[in-house]
């Protein structure tokens, strides 16, 4: 009977043990319900991030330093949610409904592009190339005297010592001068008698081959106004333009500088004529309508400094050529043409002047082979230009001056037109004068 105690213990004992392995097991599992749910709420407040589809393009943003407020989201944009489920989707617009994920920004305005060196006009310029057959309508006057007059001499037949002299008076009258008038008049004779020409068109034949041999020389017709090298550096060619008032110097200077950049050559413009501010104007508008760079003073500035700034500058720039315009200056005054002799020796500091060019107006006649004198002894001039050929009935100007300066006309003006220079060739220039 004495183990009847102890067997009740170990019961109660079990009993006991049983009751708090089943609270253990109750309140563990309670535990891991609410580590559960837990975690499910995370899902629910935290947006997916893997998965994500863009549905449009990268919204764009204003660069640069300008702000633009950021513009409010209408209910339906939804960004937040990053087009994803979220809470409170139903209640809102459906998810698969149009998103709009580009915003409408204000772009900025486009910086103002800064103002450049006016830019060259494209103009239109007329090939230099056969200028004087286009142009030989020009020479109408001068045409008369040659064509008409004295082809209706020498195409009537024999001619008396009478007709002879009217041949003479002719050619003096349209200012070839006695000298080349008397040759002319001579080989004219011998050769109708050798060939014994009878017939108008003959005696024209031999008046072009006489003319056209008077005219020509050995001298360089060419302009030199390409640049060369000097010590292996590029040295654009140095062309100074002089001549009396009004010639067409600075008219000159413009048309030459078109058939320069037509033929794709650089050019920087020297306004040398510091005396009239006007001529600075004109040669800058020649400069504007071609591209070219124009170096000018101070009204009344020392016209050497400009001219050997201007050159300065082409070297620098590296053009091809530097046009030099002068002012117009009486060859009478000695004080005038100190001055341009000193524009040469200064610019010549720095580089050779490659081409002195004496512009004459055709229709001042035999003055102008006076001024031509008087310029070649102080600049040492290498061409002639020859202009305002279109409004003179004296072409035969031509004839004199390269006769007496033994300095080649190396360019005729035909015109106020922009296109209106023309190389000289002795056979076209003859021709011209004899067409009908
Ligand atoms: N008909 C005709 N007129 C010309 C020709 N060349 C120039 N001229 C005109 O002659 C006038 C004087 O020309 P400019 O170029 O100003 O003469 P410039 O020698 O520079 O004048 P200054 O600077 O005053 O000495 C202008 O009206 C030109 O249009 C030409 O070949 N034919």
């Amino acid at each position: 009977m004495s183990s009847t105690p102890w067997f009740w213990i170990v019961v109660v004992a079990v009993v006991v043990l049983v009751a708090v392995l089943v609270a253990g097991l109750l309140i563990a599992r309670r535990r891991r319900i609410s580590l559960d749910e837990s975690k499910a709420a995370d899902v629910v407040e935290k947006p997916k991030g893997g998965g994500y589809t863009a549905t449009g393009g990268i919204a764009l943003a204003p660069g640069g330093e300008e702000k633009t407020e950021e513009p409010e989201h209408p209910v339906e944009d939804r960004p937040e949610t990053d087009g994803q489920p979220a809470v409170g989707d139903d209640a809102a617009v459906p998810r698969d409904s149009a998103q709009r994920t580009v915003r409408d920004v204000e772009l900025p305005e486009p910086a103002e592009a800064p103002e450049e060196a006016a830019p060259a006009p494209a103009e239109e310029i007329a090939p230099a190339a056969g200028r004087l057959e286009r142009l030989r309508g020009r020479l109408g006057k001068s045409r008369s005297v040659f064509g008409q007059s004295l082809l209706g001499l020498l195409g009537a037949g024999d001619l008396d010592e009478d007709s002879w002299q009217d041949v003479e008076d002719t050619l003096l009258m349209a200012d070839l001068g006695a000298a080349t008038t008397t040759e002319i008049v001579e080989r004219l004779r011998d050769e109708l008698k050798r060939r014994a020409v009878r017939t108008s068109e003959e005696a024209r034949a031999v008046l072009q081959e006489v003319l056209t041999a008077a005219l020509s020389t050995d001298a360089v017709r060419a302009v030199r106004a390409l640049p060369h090298t000097v010590d292996g550096k590029k040295q654009p060619a140095v062309v100074l333009v002089a001549g009396v008032n009004g010639t067409g110097k600075t008219t000159t200077t413009g048309k030459l500088a078109r058939v320069l950049v037509a033929q794709g050559s650089t050019v920087v413009l020297g306004a040398a004529d510091t005396f009239r501010a006007a001529a600075a104007d004109q040669l800058q508008t020649w400069a504007e309508r071609v591209g070219a760079e124009v170096v000018r003073g101070k009204e009344g500035a020392d016209p050497a400094a400009v001219a050997f700034d201007a050159v300065k500058r082409g070297t620098e720039a590296g053009v091809d050529t530097v046009l030099v315009d002068t002012a117009g200056r009486l060859h009478t005054k000695t004080g005038l043409m100190d001055e341009l002799g000193k524009v040469k020796r200064v610019v010549e500091k720095q580089a050779k002047v490659d081409e002195v060019l004496l512009v004459l107006d055709a229709t001042t006649g035999q003055n102008g082979l006076m001024q031509a004198r008087v310029f070649s002894e102080v600049i040492d001039v290498t061409g002639i230009v020859l202009t305002k050929l279109d409004g003179t009935a004296k072409g035969g100007i031509v004839f004199q001056v390269q006769r007496e300066l033994g300095v080649p006309v190396k360019l005729v003006g035909l015109g106020e037109g922009p296109d209106d220079l023309a190389p000289f060739e002795p056979g076209a220039f003859v021709e011209a004068l004899l067409s009908s």
